[in-house]
């Protein structure tokens, strides 16, 4: 049987989704020179007194991203949309097959678990800015996830502020209507009862084989790409507070040490809150080149698994557009 030739139109529609892409990022679209009209920086603008040329070039640079950061977002979006359309249509004629990957469920049909979730952020004076930068990144994620999640859970960001808090106020400042996260400047020892405290670590001896909806579980809000081996554990340790490691080793053999980013943590655990199996949460949140030996028997259906090429050492940095605020 000979494949459907594609009509005119869907050629149009190839075309479109091409030149979607390649503008996807363009943003030489965003006419800079209405808001800066000048390449460079006028050096002798007493703003700039006693900063060297270097960090001047730096500072207007930065400057002018910013200043067009509402017309590179609105332009992303009708791109977006624009290619959207153009799949649809592709879609439709048969061209191409709808993606499979997990579906929003509807609002109706979530239930919001009893189960508490702490991001600790007391780390920024350790990270530098990137790590920061993909720290903010791996909350919005978790944000997001909690939108295609059977049993939702409530968030609780401590010790937030500082640098953390600024790149938040700059990409995300919506995150004031999050439903669901609550951003506090408090520590998780004044916010909850200690006895209900878990702290999760990669470095612990204590493998967790369950999550108990009474317990509030702490992830150690840091991106340290392996700087500070057992620290979380540490720390809890020293405030007294019981740990638990994820069970990977029972279920998978990886590649790298066990220590996954934030995000992945909270993932797996709602996947383990609507599935009730280690397994299938894991095979369908962490990247598959973590896992040693990997061949295509183990692949798991989700598309999560294999798209993401986060781990612990690389977090790609991701903006406010990707984390859209959820609608309820
Ligand atoms: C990038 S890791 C931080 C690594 C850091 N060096 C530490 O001391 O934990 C971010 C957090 O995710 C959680 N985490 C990562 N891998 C884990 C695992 N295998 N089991 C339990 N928690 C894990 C921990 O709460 C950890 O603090």
């Amino acid at each position: 049987m000979s494949s459907p030739q594609p009509s005119d139109s869907s050629q149009e529609a190839i075309q479109e989704i091409s030149n979607a892409s390649e503008d996807q990022n363009n943003t030489t679209q965003v006419d800079m020179s209405k808001l800066y009209p000048h390449e460079k920086p006028d050096y002798k603008d007493p703003k700039y007194a006693g900063m060297s040329r270097r960090a001047i070039k730096r500072h207007y640079k930065q400057e002018r991203w910013d200043a067009t950061r509402d017309e590179r977002r609105d332009a992303a979006k009708a791109k977006k949309k624009q290619k959207k359309e153009a799949r649809k249509r592709m879609y439709e004629e048969g061209l191409i097959t709808p993606p499979q990957g997990p579906k929003r469920i509807r609002l109706e049909d979530q239930v919001w678990s009893k189960l508490n979730v702490v991001i600790d952020c007391d780390f920024n004076s350790l990270m530098v800015e990137k790590e920061i930068n993909s720290m903010q990144t791996q909350i919005c994620r978790c944000y997001s996830s909690n939108r295609s999640a059977k049993y939702p859970c409530p968030i609780t960001i401590t010790s937030f502020g500082g640098d953390l808090e600024q790149v938040f106020d700059k990409k995300t400042p919506s995150r004031t209507n999050w439903k669901g996260v609550d951003f506090t400047t408090e520590t998780y020892l004044e916010k909850f009862d200690k006895e209900k405290l878990v702290y999760l670590s990669a470095d612990s001896d204590n493998v967790a084989t369950e999550l108990d909806e009474n317990k509030v579980y702490i992830i150690g809000g840091i991106v340290d790409k392996n700087r500070y081996k057992g620290l979380c554990q540490e720390k809890a340790v020293k405030e007294g507070i019981p740990t638990a490691q994820l069970p990977i080793g029972e279920y998978l053999q990886l590649a790298t040490r066990k220590v996954l980013t934030v995000n992945h943590v909270y993932e797996i655990m709602l996947k383990w809150l609507e599935c009730k199996d280690w397994n299938q949460a894991f095979l369908e949140v962490i990247p598959q080149r973590k896992f040693k030996d990997f061949n295509a028997s183990n692949q798991p259906n989700s598309s999560a698994a294999g798209e993401d090429s986060s781990d612990e050492e690389a977090v790609d940095e991701g903006s406010d557009i990707g984390a859209t605020p959820q609608d309820n």
